[in-house]
């Protein structure tokens, strides 16, 4: 079902100190940051030949991954991202296995304009996976 490894993503403290470590000491190509208030992230891009890493800063007073900063201050990693084909065939069919899609269970649109869903990091190895149609 899953297919390429879209992005990993890491929870950051601070935007600006993240991105000049990944431009300016490892030599990486960086997006502009881009804020996503339906998402309540911040986000930059390092693009890498294979794939992508995506830099997260908690966006607003709900943001889903505020209390993962908050237990991790320093930052950590937070989710991976695989392409689906279908992400309706493919949440239908995780839903069927007993694995639990967050939120209202549909889809919204990531960061890439593209439907993404995420899935409880307890039912895949303490990992959570966010899956995005190709
Ligand atoms: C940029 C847009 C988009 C894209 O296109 O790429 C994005 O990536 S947006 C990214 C941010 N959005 C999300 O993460 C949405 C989905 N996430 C959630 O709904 C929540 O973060 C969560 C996964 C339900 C966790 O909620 P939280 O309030 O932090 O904690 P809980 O107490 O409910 O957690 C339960 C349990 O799970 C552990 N946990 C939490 N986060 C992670 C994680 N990232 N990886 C692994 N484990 C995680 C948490 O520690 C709890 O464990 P116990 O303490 O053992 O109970
Ligand atoms: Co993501």
């Amino acid at each position: 079902m899953i297919g390429k490894l879209n992005h990993v993503a890491i929870v950051v403290p601070d935007l600006d100190a993240a991105t000049k470590t990944y431009r300016d000491v490892l030599g990486a190509k960086v997006s502009e940051p881009q804020t996503l208030p339906a998402h309540g992230v911040t986000v930059v891009f390092v693009l890498l030949d294979n794939t992508k890493v995506e830099l997260l800063l908690p966006y607003g007073e709900n943001s889903p991954i505020q209390a993962f900063l908050d237990k991790n201050p320093s930052g950590g990693i937070h989710h991976v991202c695989y392409e689906v084909k279908d992400i309706i065939a493919a949440r239908d069919k995780l839903k069927a296995s007993g694995a639990r899609v967050l939120g209202n269970g549909e889809p919204k649109i990531g960061a890439h304009d593209k439907p993404v869903l995420f899935l409880h990091p307890k039912d895949f190895i303490g990992t959570l996976v966010e899956l995005e149609q190709a």
